[in-house]
């Protein structure tokens, strides 16, 4: 059977356009972000996320990572302001990592490479669903935020790296409520945005990325915890879930719009 897509030499981010060709499109994430080239739009606005902590459901280890779902049936948990017009649905977030903290993170900047990278997908109802919102250019907006090894972890990381222990292997799903994932973001607000993809196949390019700029602590054994997850299915042969990130893609003349000076 052809192999899925993954991030092994043989289905990793170099083979992913042999079977999603938008994978080599001119909208590509992630990016490096060089502050130099960077522009202040003083017309942005602050972005506001009002999420109801009611709305989480589960985590899951999908073997690819660790995701957290919420319930996106109507404007529940929503992000507003910002680049974006009208609110969009908190959906899930998930997370990139490392196999040791030097790297992990997705998007690079100014050629520093984070342990990991959080990602909040959100998707515009005004496209009707999900399916939906990934066909269109304002369909769906993720928040990123970078995560770096430190020693004042933040302890709301602490609530999903509990979790993980009842995830280790691949199709392993645990309940996962009442969590409000704002207490995730830094103190401050500032960001950049671009216009994107998904970071994995099929890469559709639907996304409005808004790159918190200041990174969240999370101490070595977190970050430990993370890497203990496991690819495989339970009583499969153990292959670690590390390096579950996408190298930068070209920019291609794209602008990134700073709220900060
Ligand atoms: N690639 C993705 N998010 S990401 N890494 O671009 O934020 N997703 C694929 C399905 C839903 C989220
Ligand atoms: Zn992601």
């Amino acid at each position: 059977a052809q192999s899925v897509w993954g991030y092994d030499s043989d289905n990793g981010p170099e083979r992913w356009h042999e079977n999603y060709p938008m994978a080599k499109g001119d909208k590509q994430s992630p990016i490096e972000i060089n502050s130099k080239e960077v522009r202040h739009d003083s017309c942005l606005s602050p972005w506001h996320a009002s999420y109801d902590p009611g709305a989480a459901k589960t985590i899951l280890n999908n073997g690819r990572t660790c995701r957290v779902v919420f319930d996106d049936t109507f404007d529940r948990s929503v992000l507003r302001g910002g680049p974006l017009a009208g609110a969009y649905r908190l959906r899930q977030l998930h997370l990139h990592w490392g196999s040791s903290d030097d790297h992990g993170s997705e998007h690079v900047v100014d050629g520093v490479r984070y342990a990991a990278e959080l990602h909040m997908v959100h998707w515009n109802p005004k496209h009707g669903n999900f399916a939906g919102a990934l066909k269109q250019p304002d369909g769906v907006a993720v928040v990123g935020i970078f995560l770096k090894v430190g020693k004042t972890p933040k302890p709301e990381m602490k609530r999903i790296l509990e979790e993980i222990d009842n995830i280790k292997t691949k199709g392993k799903e645990a309940p996962f409520q009442h969590f409000d994932p704002s207490i995730l973001f830094p103190k401050s607000r500032d960001y950049w945005t671009y216009h994107g993809s998904f970071t994995t196949p099929p890469c559709e390019e639907c996304i409005t990325w808004i790159l918190l700029r200041e990174p969240i602590e999370v101490s070595p054994d977190q970050m430990a915890k993370l890497r203990s997850l496991s690819k495989n299915g339970e009583n499969e042969p153990v292959n670690p879930l590390v390096d579950n990130w996408r190298p930068p893609q070209p920019v291609k003349g794209r602008i990134v719009r700073a709220s900060f000076k």
